[in-house]
């Protein structure tokens, strides 16, 4: 508890540091009768021995004696907050120069309620300078990322022993702001339990990420074909194709309508326009922007061939309608909340309630988990937090985009990206060569893996176009062209142990 209350005070003084002189600067802990609470007044103990001038307001008849004692003994002032005075307090607390929120932490079960819950909400609105949670923001489900509302919104967490998954998945992730990670000691201890969410780092995306060997040539490279677009979203076709090219693919066939493959080849003149299916491919994608009856049986007929052929498939959008009754791990599902409603809504194990997009998206780490054991398929839902489930249960999430990615067109760039990196790993990918099973990815699992592979590499590419314009809007097509350079940011060229 020591190191948990040592390593948040060094965060707040920092924070407050960097805005004004610690010393006669304010802060307020709100304390909760857990070791939360004891962790927040520990906190505020050692802030207030450094010159800040410390408030809490307890929020429980009893709270963590020993740590109320340190808190009161440094100089702390003392307020209990009772039914009546909850708006007071919040006005009181919000002028201060931050904000410790240690009401609940991992022992909470459910949300605030009654005062607490009374003061949070009237905080939150208020809008205070700086707040900083203690181990998790207070309402927040730290297992599944579910909140419980009203929460207030940190500008930074600070967790203690291991990153909770609840901080990893929406909506959970967007309330918890920066979230770092401070050693209480345990850390050895956690090593032997396998963790409920998984984040790819530069090092591991450098290690995924497939790389031609140096006699390569396109068809060693891997060939994806595209059953995309239609006469009426020809855009998606050329943006998920260009998307594709650009994420190194050896070579792209495209099947679709004449009016749509005339943008596709006129985007990108690398790729070949196929009548049929006898081309041979590594990989398929099926669905973005598909409409109509004769497309709709183009990307049926590629899904026959991809299971004849059992070949990786990327499901996006309008595919999603088509899937047979059992999926191989191998087909990657690319829905938005939406999208993935309706999906388990069509199943028949879903049941008589009906899921919702409100649902989905409260609930996301669940739905997603869900989708994945009713279809046998790898499941990757698209969001602020993108998280890909294995049907083993297991999943990545990555969280490296920009809001700018909200734009038409960003989820056919990401299809096109998983796409070529499905061609290209459709081969290596099931016989290891050593990758995988040097990041304790199971065999089972390293679909999800190199989906959660496309999903950060689509991700930073947003954040890169954005970067280049301030850290303004971008285009699908300006996320597509970032591609590239966050692929050369990642991976060596080629790989010498590869022919
Ligand atoms: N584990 C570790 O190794 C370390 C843990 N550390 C710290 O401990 C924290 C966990 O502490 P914790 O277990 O005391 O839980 P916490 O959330 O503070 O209090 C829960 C208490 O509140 C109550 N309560 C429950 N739900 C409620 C609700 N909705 N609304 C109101 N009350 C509610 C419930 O009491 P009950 O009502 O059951 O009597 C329960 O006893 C953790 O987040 C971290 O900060 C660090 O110091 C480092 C080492
Ligand atoms: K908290």
């Amino acid at each position: 508890m020591q190191r948990a209350a040592y390593g948040l005070a060094q965060a707040v003084a920092r924070e407050v540091k960097s805005i004004r002189k610690l010393a006669g600067a304010s802060v307020t802990v709100l304390a909760g009768k857990g070791n939360n609470g004891g962790d927040g007044l520990f906190a505020a103990a050692i802030l207030a021995r450094r010159g800040m001038r410390t408030t809490a307001v307890l929020a429980a008849p009893a709270v963590h004696q020993e740590a109320l004692a340190a808190f009161v003994a440094a100089g702390g002032r003392v307020v209990q907050l009772e039914a009546g005075n909850a708006e007071e307090l919040a006005v009181l607390s919000a002028g201060s120069d931050c904000i410790i929120d240690a009401l609940l932490g991992t022992g909470a079960r459910g949300g605030l309620r009654e005062a607490p819950a009374e003061l949070v909400a009237s905080l939150q609105e208020l809008r205070p300078r700086l707040v900083v949670a203690c181990d998790l923001p207070s309402g927040l489900d730290a297992n599944s990322g579910e909140v419980h509302w009203p929460v207030l919104d940190a500008d930074i967490t600070v967790t203690f022993g291991g990153i909770k998954a609840g901080l990893m998945a929406d909506p959970g992730e967007g309330c918890a702001g920066r979230v770092e990670l401070v050693a209480i000691g345990i850390e050895r201890s956690l090593e032997s339990i396998s963790p409920e969410l998984r984040r790819l780092t530069d090092s591991d995306l450098g290690t995924l990420l497939p790389k031609p060997g140096r006699r390569a040539h396109k068809y060693s490279r891997g060939v994806l074909g595209v059953v995309a677009g239609s006469a009426r979203f020809a855009g998606a076709a050329a943006l998920s194709v260009h998307a594709a090219a650009l994420a190194g693919v050896g070579m792209v066939r495209y099947l679709g309508p004449q009016s749509a493959a005339q943008l596709v080849l006129a985007r990108t003149p690398e790729a070949l326009w196929e009548t049929d299916h006898s081309g041979r491919v590594q990989a398929w994608l099926l669905g973005s922007g598909v409409d109509g009856e004769e497309q709709l049986q183009r990307a049926k007929e590629a899904g026959a061939l991809a299971l004849a052929d059992d070949l990786p498939v990327v499901v996006d959008a309008g595919a999603l309608s088509l899937l047979p009754e059992r999926c191989p791990a191998h087909w990657i599902l690319t829905p938005h909340a939406g999208e993935l409603a309706t999906l388990l809504n069509s199943l028949p194990s879903t049941g008589e309630v009906k899921v919702t997009r409100d649902d989905v998206e409260s609930r996301p780490l669940h739905f997603v988990r869900q989708a994945a054991e009713q279809t046998g398929a790898t499941v990757l839902l698209k969001g602020a937090t993108t998280l890909v489930s294995s049907p083993s249960g297991v999943v990545f999430n990555q969280s490296e985009g920009t809001a700018w990615m909200a734009t038409a067109g960003s989820g056919d760039v990401l299809a096109g990206v998983l796409g070529a990196l499905l061609a290209q790993a459709a081969e290596s990918i099931r016989h290891d060569d050593g990758a995988y099973a040097a990041l304790c990815v199971d065999p089972a699992d390293r679909w999800a893996a190199l989906a959660a592979v496309a999903a950060s590499v689509h991700g930073r590419a947003g954040a890169l176009a954005s970067a280049d314009f301030d850290g303004g809007p971008i285009t699908a097509s300006a996320i597509a062209e970032a591609v590239p350079r966050v692929i050369g940011s990642l991976s060596a060229e080629y790989d010498p142990t590869r022919p």
